[in-house]
Parts: structure tokens; sequence; C-alpha cells
């Protein structure tokens, strides 16, 4: 046997950051957590217990604080490729670092309508998270996404004109609600190295912002007849808003709220246009995915 593939490293690394604006009284923080993954030419220290290839993990811990102290953590694209980019130029027989930053939510109070320069709320377990390789020979390839942000609309929703056959019991509908966990990420044109992704940081909020307000906008707006079809429209809308992006991938599982017949008590009309009570349910639920790539 061989080793076809390995990677090793450190998972589920969480790290605070504040910054401190002394002059204007405010603080920002930032939380994350990293998980830093390894490959090059490390195979002996699993066929021959050679540890000689080996950096620990717990010094890729160490070296995750240190580049979090010495650089800036935001926007996470950045410092994800900071991060995998000290391996490659570190370590000779490093050739590629995986590095997956998870930045979660601490929106700012408002004290008396005015932003509060040093507390913040855990508004939701939305997420912004990054993925990106760092290869020696192929460059940094950044995908970048949200995750866990989510939505119900209570109408504006309808499924019909689906394949009816022996299989079918579902009932068509022109109005539904639809609720779902956003999951949806675009990948950036693969860069030459730190420079280029330095050179495109000021479109990486950019994008991130454009990404959700497009999704929430289309969700809200959209007169949807699947999920599939709103899930197209908003692919298409932040390929044109965020030219760098070449790909957009949405993962959206469909969170069904059955209606509840009622009329079997005193004849309650409960189902249709008198829907009012649903029943939410765990499970099963769609699950809708696409990847779209710009023209
Ligand atoms: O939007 C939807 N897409 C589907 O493919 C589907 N199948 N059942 N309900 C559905 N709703």
């Amino acid at each position: 046997p061989y080793v076809s593939a390995a990677r090793y490293g450190k998972d589920n690394v969480r790290v605070y950051k504040v910054h401190r604006d002394t002059e204007a009284g405010v603080q920002t923080v930032t939380e994350m957590t990293v998980c830093c993954l390894l490959e090059g030419e490390i195979d002996t220290s699993y066929t021959e217990a050679d540890n000689s290839v080996v950096v620990a993990t717990d010094s890729i811990k160490n070296t995750i604080y240190i580049t979090a102290k010495e650089n800036p953590v935001t926007p996470p694209e950045l410092f994800a490729s900071i991060l995998g980019s000290h391996f490659i130029e570190k370590y000779a027989h490093i050739h590629v670092a995986n590095v997956k930053v998870v930045t979660h939510r601490w929106a700012r109070m408002e004290i008396d309508g005015k932003p509060h320069p040093h507390s913040f709320i855990k508004d939701s377990d939305e997420v912004r998270n990054v993925e990106a390789r760092i290869s020696r020979k192929d460059g940094i390839a950044i995908k970048s996404a949200i995750v866990g942000l989510t939505v119900l609309k209570s109408t504006g929703s309808a499924f019909h004109g689906f394949v009816r056959d022996e299989y079918t019991t579902l009932p068509e509908t022109w109005d539904r609600i639809l609720s779902t966990d956003v999951d949806a990420s675009w990948k950036w044109k693969t860069v030459e190295n730190l420079e280029a992704v330095q050179a495109l940081v000021p479109k990486f909020d950019e994008a991130w912002k454009s990404a959700r307000d497009i999704t929430l906008k289309l969700f809200a707006e959209d007169e949807s007849a699947s999920v599939q079809n709103t899930m197209y429209k908003m692919c298409e809308e932040i390929l044109v808003a965020v030219p760098d992006v070449a790909t957009v991938i949405y993962e959206l599982p469909n969170k069904h709220y059955f209606e509840i017949d009622l009329s079997w008590h005193k004849g309650l009309k409960n189902t249709g246009k008198d829907a009012e009570v649903y029943a939410p349910q765990s499970g099963p639920n769609g699950l809708i995915s696409s990847e779209t790539i710009s023209a």
C-alpha cells in the first residue's frame, strides 16, 4: 500500500481579537474558529513513523494565534491567505495549506439609539466562512460563504406542475410557507499569491454584503415557483454584482410547514386559504443545491 493523499493540522482553533481605537474610544471585536491542514512531503510520517517532517499540530495552533496577533484578522479571506502563505514560506516540504475560517456574528449593540463603543450581541448563529487553499504551485483558491442565515416567508411561494404519477401525494400549491437555512458560497478566480489577494481586499466585504443583500431581497420579493428557480435568480445576480467571482454555489434545505386538517373537530376549516395553524417539520426536508458558473 501507499499513501495516496494526506493532510493534517489543528481544527477548532477558537480565536478572538479586539481592535481598540483609543482616539475614538471605540472597540471592535472579531471571533472566529480556524482549521488549518497541511499537505506536502509528509508521507514518511505515516509510513515510517518519521516525525522529522511533522510540524506539530500544537505548533500550527500557536502559529494561528501569532499570525492573528501580528496581522489583520479581517477580511477573513485575507487572514486565511496570510496564514496559509506562512506555512508554504516557512517550510520547504509543505506545499499546500488548507485554511478554513468561520467568523461568528458579534453585532454592535444600539443603546438609546446609539452604537455602543464596546458591547455586542450574538444576534444569530449565521456565520461568514472562508475556505482557502494556498498552494506553492497552484496559487491561492478562495471560497467565501454565508452559512446558517435562516429565513422564512409566509406567502409568495408556490410549487405546482411537477411530475404527478403513482408515487405522488403532494398536492399542488399556489401559496405556501417557504423557509430555509441559507448556505451560499462563491469561488473567487484563483490568484497567484498573497500580493494578489491583498489587491482584492476591498472586494471581499463588498462581495459578502452583495451576496447577502441579493439573497434576502430575492427571497423576499420573488414570487417563487420553486426553490430551484429562486436559487438560480440569486446566482445570476451575484455573478453580475461580483465580476471577480467565477462560480456561485447554493445549498438550501426546504424546511416544510405542513397544513393541519382540523375539519374532524366541528368542521373547523384550517386547510388551503383557511390554513392558519401549521406543523413545522424537523424532517424530512427537501434539499436543493446548484453550482452556477458565469458564461
Ligand atoms: O421548491 C420545491 N422544489 C422541489 O423540488 C420540491 N419537491 N417537493 N416540494 C418541493 N419544493
